[in-house]
């Protein structure tokens, strides 16, 4: 969601968005099609996004952006000011958090500052809710991959020391005196933040201009991954990087020519209509982690991840530890252990336990439900048994997720209404695979992982 309270000049917004489009219109090698208009969405809780002012047909170019307008570190002079590869030495996310940080502390004097002036400072991603407010997401696993301090640990290290050295490049905001001490390690943290988020929320992956394929918005879980190496060069496109999505709806896409980054209309789109780029098939979750809004059209990917932890904790295990519970450490030498398992929302009319459990969590499931005599058996032959969803593995999974407080809703009924939406989501996947589950769990009683066998009844073994 983005209202008024998420940009840093809420009074002169229009007057920033014109400002903007005239930046735009006056570069050199832009190219904007006059049926296109950046709107003012702030009423629906949309910012700002681009609306069609006239009938557009399929394919036509809505905008055209030379490769070099791109807010890129590249495109950066900070590179050589300060003598070094930035990218090599920080990777894609650090090194543009870095290059932003430059180019918004030049304050006028950024080629950028005129799309500086129409970014939010204020976001609703759950980087920035309260732990009040992550209570309502209480049950889901999405918290665990928000990854606060581990953010901040990597802008203390990499970051960090590069302002603090150089504070002429760098030149701390007004009404700080230095990036040393509390205040000035708060407050630089909190600049990062912001420009991380508009990394996550905005960025694109530039691919090399011969590079043909990905064009989809930056994807990584909290800002930084450990498999940087493997990840694009990232940028910030502008006007592309103001077009919403909405699932299904979307009706535009970035083609990464070789000069330029064009966005295309692929099907026709009709006058009033909303131009929508295609953030990805994101869960409800995801889509509040990332970009902080959600919307019903989202709901067909919603997901639900059981984290291993929790798993072991139904089947009755007193921990999730391959070191002290011999079912896991069978899996995990075998390579059939996960962290967490992904099950998707049921889509099709008739959908069966085969199309949507993983695998792996079937193989977990038949582990810890098996009597101890066979357990033993198949540990001493290490082999995993053959994935079968019985009763027992059935009953493990009719564990009820913890229910979410009801939380302060007043201070932030907007964030409480999009946590609800998204237990809501992934508490209907839930359902939707306990009803699956009932004729193979019929009659059965929930039991621990290392019960007692004389107490189990057998019962008719479901392959899926
Ligand atoms: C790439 S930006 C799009 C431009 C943005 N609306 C703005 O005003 O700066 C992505 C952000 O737009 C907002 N957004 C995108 N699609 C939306 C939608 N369908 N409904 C509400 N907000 C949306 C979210 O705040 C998201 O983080």
């Amino acid at each position: 969601m983005s209202s008024t309270t998420h940009f840093p000049d809420a009074e002169g917004f229009q007057q920033q968005s014109n400002n903007f489009m005239s930046w735009l219109q006056a570069t050199p090698g832009v190219q904007l099609n006059p049926k296109i208009r950046l709107a003012d969405l702030r009423a629906s809780g949309a910012g700002r996004g681009v609306v069609a002012q006239s009938n557009i047909a399929e394919d036509e170019e809505l905008f055209s952006i030379p490769r070099g307008m791109v807010l890129a570190v590249q495109n950066s002079e900070l590179g050589s000011l300060l003598g070094q590869n930035l990218e090599e030495q920080m990777g894609p996310w650090l090194s543009l958090m870095l290059v932003m940080l430059y180019e918004y502390l030049q304050g006028e004097k950024s080629r950028w500052a005129p799309y500086f002036r129409v970014l939010p400072s204020r976001f609703d991603t759950l980087m920035f809710w309260s732990p009040a407010e992550l209570q309502e997401l209480q049950g889901s696993t999405i918290v665990e991959k928000i990854g606060r301090a581990g953010a901040e640990e990597s802008i203390l290290e990499s970051v960090a020391p590069v302002v603090v050295k150089n504070p002429t490049l760098f030149p701390p905001p007004q009404g700080l005196a230095s990036w040393e001490g509390d205040a000035g390690r708060t407050s630089l943290i909190e600049l990062c933040h912001i420009m991380g988020s508009l990394i996550m929320a905005y960025a694109f992956d530039i691919e090399k201009p011969e590079e043909e394929g990905n064009d989809e918005e930056a994807d990584d879980e909290s800002y930084m991954t450990d498999d940087e190496d493997e990840q694009l060069p990232k940028g910030m496109v502008p006007l592309a990087d103001l077009l919403n999505a909405d699932a299904a709806r979307n009706n535009a896409r970035l083609y990464q020519e070789e000069g330029t980054l064009t966005m295309k209309a692929i099907k026709p789109i009709q006058e009033g209509e909303e131009i929508f780029n295609d953030y990805g098939e994101i869960p409800r979750a995801d889509l509040l982690r990332r970009y902080g809004y959600v919307t019903d059209n989202y709901a067909v990917y919603d997901v639900v991840e059981l984290s291993l932890e929790d798993i072991c904790q139904a089947a009755g295990l007193s921990s999730a530890s391959p070191e002290t519970e011999p079912r896991l450490e069978l899996l995990d030498n075998v390579g059939a252990l996960e962290d967490g398992y992904v099950i998707p929302r049921p889509v099709n009319d008739n959908p069966s336990l085969k199309d949507i459990l993983p695998m792996e969590l079937v193989v977990l499931l038949t582990t810890l439900a098996l009597p101890t005599a066979e357990f033993n058996e198949r540990a001493s032959k290490k082999k995993a048994p053959k994935p079968a969803m019985d009763a027992n593995a059935a009953a493990i999974l009719g564990f009820s997720p913890p229910l979410p407080s009801s939380g302060d809703v007043d201070e932030s009924a907007r964030r409480a209404r999009m946590a609800l939406q998204v237990r809501i989501g992934e508490k209907e996947v839930l359902q939707a695979v306990l009803g699956m589950l009932q004729p193979a769990s019929n009659g059965s009683l929930k039991r621990s992982a290392n019960g007692d066998d004389g107490e189990l009844r057998q019962f008719k073994t479901q392959r899926i």
